[in-house]
């Protein structure tokens, strides 16, 4: 049995106080980290007080980014040493945002993925197709690619640890879910990949999360399907009664 993971993603959203006062005030009505994996992807700024305030708590914390060496010349980036320095638990990588505006690849997806291991981190990693590859009959083979390079290189124990985000970009932040059928057919088409990838073991742990429009109305439903064992949540993870929601139904689903 897959354990669910809800994970909101802020993106470029709240100042530091405002993100401080969400994690203070849910972190007290999570549910133990035994039943649901509760996430919450900040801005770089926010990670050394969220760190602390959800420490003895079920909330972890996570990074929306990080660059794939441990440190250097590279102006206005974030290593994955540093996150781990702050006891940050996770990393999103390679979200569709990062890849349409700021050059992000299958191979600096696959650098990440490796160097979030590297540094006990647990990487989200994030696929999905364009509306175009959609309606052109791609997005099997499109996703498929972006899965296979992202997981090329890591051992059966770090593939099993990995979270697969699958969002269509079409939509993110749209008000348009994708079908929970279709939202499945692709999440178990990417376990398939992950099988003939790794094996039987490993595509059988790890966890798939869907991400596109997810809000309390839908989630039981994205989340009663086979395939489907989480959410990468932005603009409904951004109220707290909306988030506590989500982590509830994810609490629920199994
Ligand atoms: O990382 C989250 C996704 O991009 C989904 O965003 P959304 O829930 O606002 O559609």
């Amino acid at each position: 049995m897959r354990k669910p993971i809800i994970a909101g993603n802020w993106k470029m959203n709240k100042l530091v106080a405002e993100g401080a006062r969400f994690v203070v005030d849910i972190r007290e009505k999570v549910p133990s980290g035994d039943e649901v994996d509760t996430v919450v992807c900040a801005p770089f700024v926010h990670l050394p007080f969220l760190t602390e305030a959800a420490r003895e708590y079920h909330v972890q914390i996570g990074a929306q980014n990080m660059h794939y060496e441990e440190s250097g010349a590279f102006t206005g980036e974030v290593s994955p040493q540093m996150l781990e320095d702050l006891l940050v638990d996770y990393v999103i990588i390679g979200h569709s945002e990062r890849r349409q505006y700021y050059n992000e690849t299958d191979e600096t997806v696959n650098k990440k993925t490796l160097a979030a291991f590297e540094n006990n981190l647990n990487p989200i990693v994030c696929v999905g197709e364009t509306l175009e590859q959609r309606d052109n009959n791609e997005t099997m083979s499109f996703v498929e690619g972006q899965v296979r390079q992202a997981l090329d290189g890591l051992t059966e124990e770090q593939a099993k640890q990995v979270v697969i985000a699958y969002e269509p970009i079409w939509a993110i932040g749209t008000g348009r879910t994708a079908t929970s059928e279709q939202a499945n057919e692709v999440c178990a088409h990417i376990r398939k990949v992950v099988k003939d990838q790794f094996g039987e073991d490993v595509s059988e742990a790890v966890r798939i999360q869907y991400g596109g429009s997810v809000k309390p109305a839908n989630i039981e439903e994205l989340l009663g399907m086979s395939d489907i064992d989480g959410a990468l949540v932005g603009g409904a993870s951004l109220k707290e009664e909306d988030f506590l929601k989500l982590v509830e139904a994810g609490q629920n689903a199994r």
